[in-house]
C-alpha cells in the first residue's frame, strides 16, 4: 500500500505524488526550501503562520549532513524570516531575491528607490484602509495586498495593483496565493540562486529545490536546468518533475533522504 493511500487519500484525488522521486547522493547535494506552503502549511493570515517543532528540527538535521548548504529561498522578508526560523543561521533569500541574509549579514539585491516603495506602500495601506478584510504587508523592498478574508475582492484587488504597478517604473506586478504583490522588476528566487550558487559552500553541488508557488516556477525550472532535483508543493500546475502533496510529505521524504 502507497503512503497516501495509507493516509485516507484515494487514488485519483489529487496529482500524482513521488514519495520514491529520485534525489541526488546527499554527499554533493545542496538543498533550496521555499517557506510558506512549502515548509509550513498556508495560513488564513501571513502573520497567522506555525512553525511545527519539526521544522527547526529538520533543518538542523539537514544543515549538518549537508555540510551547511542549505538555504531558505522566500518572498517573506529576511526580518520575518528570522522571527520564524530563529535558529537557523544559513543563508536567507528574502522578499523574492531582493533581500538575502548570508553570513549574519542582511543586504539588498542592488539599489532600490525607496522613495517609490514608500508611496506604493501608502496606496495600498490607504486602499485597503476602505475595506475591513484587506490586509497589507510591507516589506523592505516592495508592498502585498491579501485578499484570503475577502476572496470575491480578488478582482477589485488586482485592478489596483495592477494599475499602480504599471505607474510605478522599475516595479512590477507579482499575482501569488490570495494576494498581489508590487516588487522590483528583475529581482526573482532563480536570479538569486543562480548568484548563490556560485559561492562556497553551494558552488559544484546537485540543486534540490522545493516550493509551491508561481514564484517558485522559475527557481523549479532553474533547479532542473542544473541537473538537480524540482519538487513542487502542492496541487498547482508547474514546470517542477516532482510534486509532493504537503510539508508533511515533503519533510517525510527529505528526512528519509538526508536520513
Ligand atoms: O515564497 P514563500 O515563502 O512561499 O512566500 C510567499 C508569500 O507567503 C506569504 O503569503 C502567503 O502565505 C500566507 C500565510 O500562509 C497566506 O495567508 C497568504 O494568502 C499567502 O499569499 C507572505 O505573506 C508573503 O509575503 C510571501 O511573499
Amino acid at each position: 500500500m502507497l503512503y497516501y493511500q495509507m493516509m485516507g487519500f484515494m487514488e485519483g484525488d489529487r496529482p500524482r505524488a513521488d514519495y520514491d522521486l529520485p534525489l541526488p547522493p546527499p554527499d554533493t547535494a545542496s538543498l533550496f526550501l521555499d517557506f510558506d506552503g512549502t515548509l509550513v502549511d498556508i495560513a488564513d493570515r501571513p502573520d497567522g503562520v506555525v512553525v511545527p517543532p519539526l521544522v527547526p528540527a529538520f533543518l538542523e538535521m539537514a544543515q549538518k549532513r549537508l555540510a551547511g548548504r542549505v538555504a531558505i529561498v522566500s518572498g517573506r522578508s529576511v526580518a520575518q524570516l528570522e522571527a520564524f526560523l530563529p535558529d537557523f543561521d544559513g543563508p536567507l533569500i528574502g522578499s523574492h531575491g531582493a533581500e538575502r541574509r548570508i553570513a549574519g549579514e542582511t543586504t539588498q539585491a542592488r539599489e532600490f528607490d525607496a522613495d517609490r516603495i514608500d508611496v506604493l506602500q501608502r496606496m495600498v495601506t490607504d486602499f485597503a484602509s476602505l475595506h475591513p478584510a484587506f490586509l497589507v504587508e510591507t516589506k523592505p523592498t516592495g508592498v502585498v495586498l491579501h485578499y484570503r478574508q475577502a476572496q470575491e475582492q480578488g478582482a477589485l484587488a488586482l485592478r489596483f495593483m495592477d494599475s499602480i504597478a504599471a505607474a510605478a517604473d522599475g516595479f512590477r506586478l507579482q499575482p501569488a496565493l490570495c494576494a498581489y504583490e508590487i516588487k522590483p522588476d528583475s529581482v526573482g528566487k532563480d536570479i538569486a540562486l543562480a548568484d548563490l550558487f556560485d559561492t562556497a559552500p553551494f558552488a559544484g553541488t546537485t540543486p534540490v529545490y522545493a516550493g509551491d508557488d508561481l514564484t517558485d516556477e522559475p527557481a523549479l525550472a532553474w533547479a532542473a536546468d542544473q541537473g538537480g532535483a524540482a519538487i513542487k508543493v502542492g496541487e498547482a500546475d508547474t514546470v517542477a518533475a516532482h510534486r509532493l502533496p504537503s510539508p508533511q510529505a515533503l519533510l517525510d521524504r527529505l528526512g528519509a533522504w538526508l536520513a
